[in-house]
């Protein structure tokens, strides 16, 4: 945890209080499955975290977008582990945006912004440098939403599961249409995680 949330000091507090809601209110709200508590560290923050290595170490060039982010994952495990980095969290579902926005008064980020909407109404809205996703939609389908948001340059960082080699393969036509190039699973988090984390990533022509 330490390399991801420093040993002690406002990450590693924040990070605790983060995981404090997550098991309470976040399963009262039905955010995430009672079932999930034990794995709570390994299966849902630091795997989350894990994505923050693929962030440029000096700072990302402009904002990150967390698509579809749920309970906050992997955003706001992200904009915790890098407060250097401004993040907008994109939650349809009134009632995790309400959650998502409880969460982040209370820990008192000030480089989050959650935004309810669709993924697919924000085209020509918003522009950010780097968009991630977790259990989303399949790459075929999560392509169309992330490539309009990025900026020439700006890379979708999508985490999958053993799928994703397969997805990519499946999600070819689509992602040269939308012109994300380079598209290959990048493995993050070995140092740290059991099961380390798989990204999709692909950067916009
Ligand atoms: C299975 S949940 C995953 C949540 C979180 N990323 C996680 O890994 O725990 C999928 C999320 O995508 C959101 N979603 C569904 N359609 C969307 C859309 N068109 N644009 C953005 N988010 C969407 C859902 O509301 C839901 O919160």
């Amino acid at each position: 945890m330490a390399a991801y949330f420093g040993a002690a000091g406002s990450r590693r507090a924040r990070i605790e209080q983060y995981v404090g809601h997550l098991s309470t209110t976040g399963v009262s709200w039905g955010l995430i499955g009672p079932r999930e508590l034990p794995r709570i560290w390994t299966r849902h923050v630091l795997n989350c975290a894990a994505v923050g290595e693929l962030f440029d170490p000096e700072g990302e060039q402009g904002p990150v977008a967390d698509l579809g982010s749920g309970a906050g994952l992997p955003g706001l495990v992200l904009a915790i582990a890098r407060p250097d980095v401004s993040i907008t969290l994109i939650e349809p579902l009134e009632r995790r945006v309400e959650w998502l926005e409880m969460v982040c008064d209370d820990l008192g980020v000030d480089n989050v912004r959650v935004v309810r909407a669709r993924a697919e109404d924000l085209v020509d809205e918003e522009i950010f440098s780097a968009v991630t996703s977790r259990a989303v939609k399949a790459l075929s389908g999560l392509v169309p939403w992330t490539a309009p948001l990025l900026s020439p340059g700006g890379r979708m960082l999508a985490m999958k599961g053993r799928s994703a080699e397969d997805e990519i393969e499946k999600a070819g036509k689509t992602l040269r249409r939308l012109r994300l190039d380079g598209a290959r699973v990048v493995t993050v988090g070995a140092a740290v995680l059991a099961e380390p984390s798989r990204v999709v990533v692909a950067t916009r022509r």
